[in-house]
């Protein structure tokens, strides 16, 4: 949907309107996470956005049938996402769930709210994430994904050099979105992050 988003007419007519304004409202909402998490790290509060984090989004619609035997089997299985960060909406039914201190707990629904992810991009600590299936249902969720559609950007990406010091050298080595979506692709939802591949040091 950005940089470069598609024709009204290339969209279903039953969800154009509602995916367009989707798409703009969770990109002034991501201009303003980008300020506040640029600001948390102790940096100007365009840093992240200037690093191009709100310029590129895919936007994901997910539909989980009711599923007979949801103890057999996954609705996503254990991975983390390849962007800067994900934005969620989900409906009613439930089923997300993320790795906190080895357990898995359950990220309730919650009407009107966000759920957003860090991802693989950002790296403070991306999320480890799944979708449990449930015999209620179908389920759906939205997700805006910030960065990876954005593989025109020739940039490198690495480490903020603001944040680096003798003591806190940087972990990892840099890369383009391109390089960095092609290679997390190739490995696929394996719950390896392909951002370990990119790292400097063992800790
Ligand atoms: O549908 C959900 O709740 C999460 C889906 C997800 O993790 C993903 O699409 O990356
Ligand atoms: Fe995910």
């Amino acid at each position: 949907m950005a940089p470069d988003p598609p024709e009204p007419e290339q969209l279903p007519i039953c969800c154009k309107d509602i995916v367009t304004e989707f798409s703009k409202e969770i990109l002034s909402f991501a201009d303003s996470l980008f300020g506040l998490l640029s600001e948390a790290l102790g940096l100007s509060s365009n840093h992240l956005k200037e690093l191009g984090c709100a310029e590129g989004v895919d936007v994901a619609y997910n539909y989980y049938p009711p599923c007979p035997q949801p103890e057999l089997t996954l609705g996503a299985t254990q991975h983390t996402d390849t962007a800067f960060i994900a934005m969620l909406v989900q409906d009613h039914i439930g089923g997300l769930q993320v790795l906190h201190q080895n357990h898995w707990v359950d990220v309730p629904p919650m009407s009107q709210g966000l759920v957003v992810n860090i991802g693989n991009l950002l790296q403070f600590t991306s999320v480890e994430h799944r979708v449990l299936l449930k015999g209620a249902g179908p389920r759906v969720t939205a997700i805006a994904f910030f960065g990876i559609g954005y593989t025109s950007n020739s940039r490198l990406y690495g480490p903020i050099e603001e944040l680096l010091s003798e003591s806190d050298p940087p972990k990892y080595k840099k890369t383009t979105i391109q390089d960095f979506v092609a290679g997390a692709y190739k490995q696929g939802l394996d719950g390896t992050s392909f951002v370990q591949l990119l790292k400097l040091t063992d800790d």
